[in-house]
């Protein structure tokens, strides 16, 4: 058997696995379901949310990584084929590691699993993930720090957001001092699962670093000033930050050689940001955009400069020291189609979709704002209906309106705000990738919103597959996308009576957008 390639991405609701072989092609993906197949760790959609905290208890990230190997091996899988691992994770999260945990995890018994051994390695057990809110004050502070938002976002490619892990840090260094002396090191969820593969800390690729509020985007070095402004000690604690996507930073560990029977030869490259790793599976061309449909939403641009702006973020790309990633991301995504389908349509996709192919035209005197967690871009929460510009309760044939409304909602926001991005330019294309890229139906609504075709990818997990390939294309000494188009294919095209309305439509919804954010 021929040489493998793993490329594993831990993302909001699951570990998930791409394999593929020396020619790009997937040979297996495999995953860990938490709220299903790890329950006892009470989660709900991968996480415990209370209030604007959102956590993941560190430890079922753990289990899922014992869970998803010990699922590969009762089927016979060849660990010893796999040459490269490299990988990612939901951005922005953070793991506490406790003093004296290296030691444990360098040092692992074979015999038992990860989630038996590493129970006391965590200062605080659970991880603090994107999805929280509850930083606010931190990240006023930290504007302040740097002489404003605008500033800030000029360093670091974002101005101060809640999630962002600087901001989070923070936050623990004054409500939580003790744990956050009691830590050694920082991961984030990328360099965590890494470094649970090396058996020593991973380093923060700069991908995922640049969603900190802590990374100089055009030095790739760590913010001095910021980091004294989040914590005591923290360059110490979070290590230096990883340049090059390439170089390979160990070994598997002993552990997994003598548990799953790796090859001592197998070799660890740096882990990145899901978003950054997804855009590595698509072969961009001139005017291509991204949008992700996944757990978030999230609009991804290739540039080849930093763009810094207070509503998108600009991240280092993970293997083109040259390139930029300027994104944009909802929270509301596909949990909140998912309620919309679950409340209008009998929790099936099916019908979900049967509402939209029965009326497939927009109604321009009818849009709807669907914020129910507290929303990123615009700053809002709750949900609003306006016909004919009027805030109204409940649409009357509530099922058929709140369908439509939430998709042409959704994409109508991504439009406006793509627009000022690539101020001026075209987009030529859209790439769907993530869950709801599944879901041809709504592809259509994002053909109409943008009036362009969308094209999609046939795997299931993009980031999965970018880092996969990476670990491929190391071996070979750079990255050549031009054999990856083969995967991907045109899905939807815009019905121009459709995106005429819709043109008509973005004033009027702008205008609301402005009326809730002042109510
Ligand atoms: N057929 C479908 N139609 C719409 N949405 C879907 C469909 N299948 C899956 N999804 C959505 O995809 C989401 C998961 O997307 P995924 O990219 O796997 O998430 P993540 O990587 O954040 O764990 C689910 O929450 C679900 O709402
Ligand atoms: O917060 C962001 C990006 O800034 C999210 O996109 C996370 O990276 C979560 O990713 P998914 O689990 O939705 O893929």
């Amino acid at each position: 058997m021929e040489n493998l390639f793993f490329g594993l991405d831990l993302s909001t609701q699951q570990l998930k696995l791409t394999v593929i072989d020396e020619n790009f092609k997937v040979i297996l993906e495999e995953s860990v379901h938490f709220d299903k197949e790890l329950s006892e760790y009470g989660t709900k959609n991968g996480v415990i949310s209370n209030g604007n905290i959102v956590i993941s208890p560190t430890l079922m990230w753990v289990a899922a990584v014992d869970r998803l190997f010990t699922k590969l091996q009762s089927v016979g899988f060849p660990f010893q084929h796999v040459k490269v691992i490299s990988g990612a994770g939901q951005q922005h999260g953070s793991v506490y590691w406790r003093k004296k945990a290296s030691n444990i995890f360098a040092n692992l018994e074979p015999s038992q699993l990860l989630v038996t051994q590493l129970r006391n390695c965590f200062a605080i057990p659970d991880s603090p993930t994107w999805q929280d809110s509850s930083t606010t004050q931190e990240c006023r502070q930290l504007e302040y720090t740097a002489c404003g938002p605008e500033v800030l976002a000029k360093i670091t490619g974002s101005k101060a957001y809640e999630r962002f892990t600087g901001n989070q840090i923070a936050k623990i260094y004054c409500n939580n001092r003790e744990a956050y002396d009691e830590t050694e090191r920082i991961s984030l969820v990328s360099s965590f699962v890494a470094t649970l593969l090396l058996g020593k800390y991973a380093p923060i690729d700069v991908s995922d670093g640049s969603g900190m509020n802590l990374l100089d985007i055009y030095t790739k070095e760590w913010d001095n000033r910021l980091l004294e402004a989040c914590g005591s000690e923290l360059r110490q604690k979070l290590g230096e930050p990883e340049k090059d996507g390439f170089k390979v930073i160990g070994k598997i560990s002993e552990y997994f050689i003598k548990r799953y029977g790796f090859d001592y030869e197998c070799m660890i490259l740096p882990f990145m940001g899901d978003n950054p790793s997804s855009l590595l599976s698509l072969r961009l061309e001139q005017g291509d955009i991204v949008v992700s449909l996944g757990t978030s939403d999230t609009v991804l641009l290739l540039t080849d400069q930093a763009n810094p702006t207070t509503e998108s973020h600009t991240l280092c790309h993970p293997i083109d020291p040259n390139a930029y990633i300027s994104m944009l991301c909802y929270k509301n995504g596909s949990l909140t189609r998912e309620s919309i389908r679950d409340t209008y349509a009998n929790k099936s996709w099916n019908k979900f979709n049967e509402i939209l192919h029965s009326y497939p035209h927009p109604h321009e005197n009818i849009i709807g704002f669907y914020f129910p967690i507290q929303e990123i871009i615009p700053f809002a929460h709750g949900i609003y209906r306006f016909i004919n510009q009027e805030p109204v309760q409940e649409f009357d044939d509530d099922s058929k309106y709140n369908v439509r409304a939430i998709l042409e909602s959704q994409f109508m926001s991504m439009r406006i705000r793509t627009e000022k991005l690539i101020s001026g330019k075209k987009w030529k294309r859209i790439n769907a990738i993530g869950g709801a890229s599944e879901n041809t139906e709504i592809l259509k609504v994002l053909a109409d919103v943008f009036g362009v075709d969308v094209w999609r990818y046939s795997g299931r997990n993009s980031a999965g597959y970018g880092a996969a390939l990476k670990a491929r294309m190391a071996t070979i000494g750079n990255f050549n996308s031009s054999s990856l188009m083969s995967d991907f294919f045109k899905i939807a095209e815009p019905r121009s009576e459709n995106t005429l309305i819709y043109e008509r439509m973005l004033n009027i919804y702008q205008q609301l957008e402005l009326r809730i954010l002042k109510t």
